[in-house]
């Protein structure tokens, strides 16, 4: 079976999401670089891929997909094993929990964790300053989101429950960037959280993952 492609650098946080779902189960694939310096993600080519003009984009043979974690889930699902079953499919009720989780790291922790990174690491690089008062404010929501992860961690050794999952690996990619960050200090207040990233960072698919991130990331 030829392999997937997944297009867009490994170093883009949302690009890793989809990689490392496909380190998790073993599937072959292959990273076509979109050059961004020379727009190529907004040319005809890639705005037939992902409407957007946006990385990551994935073609498995005929099916094109676009979103991370549509993608994601995508893959998980085609290569589900008794073993490897990360959406916890054929169970509701942990299905529906990965579900919840999924879309409290989409839609509160991705947000605060990218608005930080996006001030301090690309702001600079488009000739722009930092806005502190913007990172001041996502820190404070950062804040409010690890308050709640700390709680439920207390409870359950990951996000969605007793079972790895799409949640844990889906907080990866912005978290690998924000701990290189000053602003990394914010996790000291939470022992779970960081037990439960420490485990996470563990995992063989996230290590390799991060290898590629580090390769692509200037
Ligand atoms: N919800 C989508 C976000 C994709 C995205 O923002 N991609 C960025 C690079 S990764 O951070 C991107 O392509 N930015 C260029 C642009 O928006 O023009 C997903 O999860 O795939």
């Amino acid at each position: 079976m030829a392999p997937v492609k997944v297009f867009g650098s490994a170093a883009f946080t949302n690009v890793a999401r989809v990689l490392v779902c496909l380190e998790e189960v073993g599937a072959e694939y292959e990273i076509v670089d979109v050059d961004f310096h020379a727009r190529e993600h907004k040319g005809p080519d890639h705005l037939a891929r992902n409407p957007f003009g946006q990385v990551p984009a994935f073609q498995d043979g005929d099916l094109t997909l676009f979103q991370s974690r549509a993608i994601s889930r995508y893959v998980l699902r085609k290569h589900r094993t008794d073993e490897v079953n990360l959406l916890r499919e054929g169970d509701p009720r942990e299905s529906a929990l990965v579900d919840v989780w999924l879309d409290v790291e989409a839609l509160s922790f991705d947000p605060a964790m990218h608005s930080v990174f996006y001030q301090h690491r690309v702001a600079p690089v488009l000739g722009g300053t930092p806005d502190e008062k913007i990172i001041g404010e996502s820190v404070e929501k950062l804040r409010k989101v690890l308050d709640v992860y700390e709680a439920r961690l207390s409870k359950h050794r990951y996000l969605a429950g007793d079972f790895p999952s799409l949640v844990d690996l889906s907080h990866f990619p912005e978290t690998h960037y924000f701990m290189g960050m000053p602003y990394a200090a914010v996790f000291d207040a939470y022992p779970r959280v960081r037990a439960w990233l420490e485990e996470l960072f563990d995992r063989p698919a996230v290590k390799k993952v991060i290898s590629l991130m580090a390769k692509d990331f200037n």
